[in-house]
C-alpha cells in the first residue's frame, strides 16, 4: 500500500503560546466510564473462563473508554509518520546521513518501506507528513532546536492529521538523528546524563555513542533551568516531527480516537504532555518496547508496559501498526463472541 503524502501547509495555531497548549492538555477529556462499564460487562458475559484473554480483554475495555462508544472499533486504523530533520544530525549522530530522511519519504509514498507492508497487512491508511525537510533544526547544543513560531505551527499541523471517522491512529516519526533529540528530551523530562539515554539509533559505534552522550550532555548544559518546563523541552531539543507527535496526540484526545505509539522517538513526543499531566496519555498505549535501551527506561519513567516486544528499532510507525492488529483481535474477540447464554456453555459452578 503506498501512502498519501502530504506538504506541509500553514495551518490556523489554535494557541497564542506554549502555556495555551500546557491549558489544552490540563482541560484534557477523561474516559467515558459508561462506555467502559459496557465493555467491561460484556466481556464477563463470553465464553471464556474470566480473565482468559488476558490483556486483550483490558484494550477492548480501553477502545471503548477513549471511543466513548459501545461497541469498541478498530476495522479503519490510519497510520501517520510525520518526517522532519535535525541540525544536530551533522554531528555525527546517526550511522546514516540527514539525506535518508526525504530518500525514505519518497519510498513511503511509493510503497517500498516495511511500514507500507505492515499497513497492508491489518487494512491501515498510511499518511506521510514533511515537515519542512529542507529546514533542519537548529544544532541544539548551541540554540534551541525550534523558535516558538516553529514549534506551535508543528504542534497545530500534527493536530490536523488526525482525520475524523477512524478507529485507531498510530503515530510514528522519520528523522534521521533523532534518537538522539528523543535521549535528550528523556533525559530533560526524566533526569540522568547522556550516557543514561544515548543508544545505537541506526546503528552507531563506539565513538558515535559517545559523541551522542557528549552533544546530550552538552545540550543540558546549554538550556539549563529553561528545561523544567516540558514544553520547552520539545521547543529546544525536539523537531518538527516530534513536535507533530505531540499535536496529534493532543487532537486524537478531542476527537476521541485511541493512539498507538511507536518506538523511542514517538515515545519521547509524548512524554512531554505526560510530564505537563500525567493522565495525559491515557488515551495511548506504548505499542512496542523498542530495542533502542533508553525506550525501556523511557516506558518505565511514563509508567507504560508495552504491548509487544519484538526486539524492532525501525521507527516509521511499524510497531504501533502492528499492534492495531492485536487491538483488532481484541475488539473482535469482544464484539463477535458468544455469551454463555447464547452458546448454552454452562457457567462457573458456585
Ligand atoms: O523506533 C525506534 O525506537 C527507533 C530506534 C532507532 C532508530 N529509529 C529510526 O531511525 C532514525 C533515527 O535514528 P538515528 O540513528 O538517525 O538517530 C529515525 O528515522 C527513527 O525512525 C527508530
Ligand atoms: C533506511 C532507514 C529506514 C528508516 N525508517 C525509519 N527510520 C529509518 C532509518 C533508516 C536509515
Amino acid at each position: 500500500m503506498a501512502a498519501d503524502r502530504t506538504a506541509p501547509q500553514a495551518p490556523v495555531i489554535p494557541f497564542a503560546d506554549l502555556a495555551g497548549v500546557a491549558d489544552l492538555v490540563r482541560a484534557f477529556p477523561g474516559p467515558d466510564d459508561e462506555a467502559a462499564e459496557r465493555a467491561r460487562a460484556r466481556d464477563a458475559e463470553l465464553t471464556k473462563p474470566a480473565g482468559a484473554l488476558g490483556r486483550l480483554e483490558e484494550l477492548a475495555v480501553w477502545v471503548a473508554a477513549w471511543q466513548a462508544a459501545h461497541p469498541p472499533r478498530a476495522a479503519r486504523p490510519l497510520a501517520c509518520v510525520f518526517a522532519g530533520n535535525h541540525g544536530i544530525a551533522a554531528r555525527g549522530v546517526s550511522a546514516y546521513p540527514a539525506s535518508v530522511t526525504e530518500q525514505m519519504v519518497a519510498n513511503f509514498v511509493e510503497g517500498g518501506a516495511a511500514v507500507n507492508q505492515l499497513c497492508r497487512n491489518v487494512g491501515a491508511g498510511l499518511s506521510v507528513y514533511e515537515m519542512g525537510l529542507e529546514t533542519p533544526t537548529a544544532d541544539f547544543t548551541t540554540a534551541p532546536a525550534l523558535t516558538d513560531t516553529e514549534v506551535l505551527r508543528a504542534i497545530a499541523f500534527g493536530m490536523r492529521a488526525v482525520e475524523p471517522g477512524i478507529d485507531i491512529l498510530c503515530l510514528g516519526e522519520m528523522g534521521i538523528g533523532n534518537t538522539t533529540a528523543a535521549a535528550a528530551m528523556a533525559a530533560a523530562l526524566f533526569g540522568g546524563t547522556g550516557t543514561d539515554w544515548a543508544g545505537p539509533g541506526t546503528g552507531v559505534d563506539a565513538d558515535g555513542l559517545a559523541t551522542k552522550a557528549a552533544v546530550i550532555d552538552q545540550a543540558l548544559a546549554f538550556h539549563g533551568a529553561a528545561l523544567a518546563d516540558p514544553l520547552e523541552v520539545l521547543r529546544r531539543l525536539g523537531g518538527h516531527e516530534l513536535a507533530a507527535i505531540a499535536g496529534a496526540v493532543m487532537a486524537a484526545r478531542m476527537l476521541r480516537v485511541p493512539v498507538l505509539l511507536d518506538g523511542f522517538a514517538c515515545t519521547a513526543a509524548a512524554a512531554v504532555l505526560w510530564k505537563v499531566d500525567p493522565a495525559a496519555l491515557d488515551h495511548c498505549k506504548v505499542a512496542h518496547m523498542s530495542r533502542e535501551p533508553g525506550h525501556r527506561r523511557l516506558v518505565g519513567a511514563i509508567g507504560q508496559r508495552p504491548l509487544l516486544d519484538l526486539d524492532m528499532a525501525l521507527g516509521e510507525a511499524s510497531g504501533a501498526v502492528l499492534a492495531s492488529g492485536l487491538v483488532q483481535a481484541a475488539v473482535s474477540a469482544h464484539n463477535g463472541m458468544a455469551t454463555f447464554a447464547e452458546a448454552g456453555v454452562s457457567t462457573r459452578e458456585a
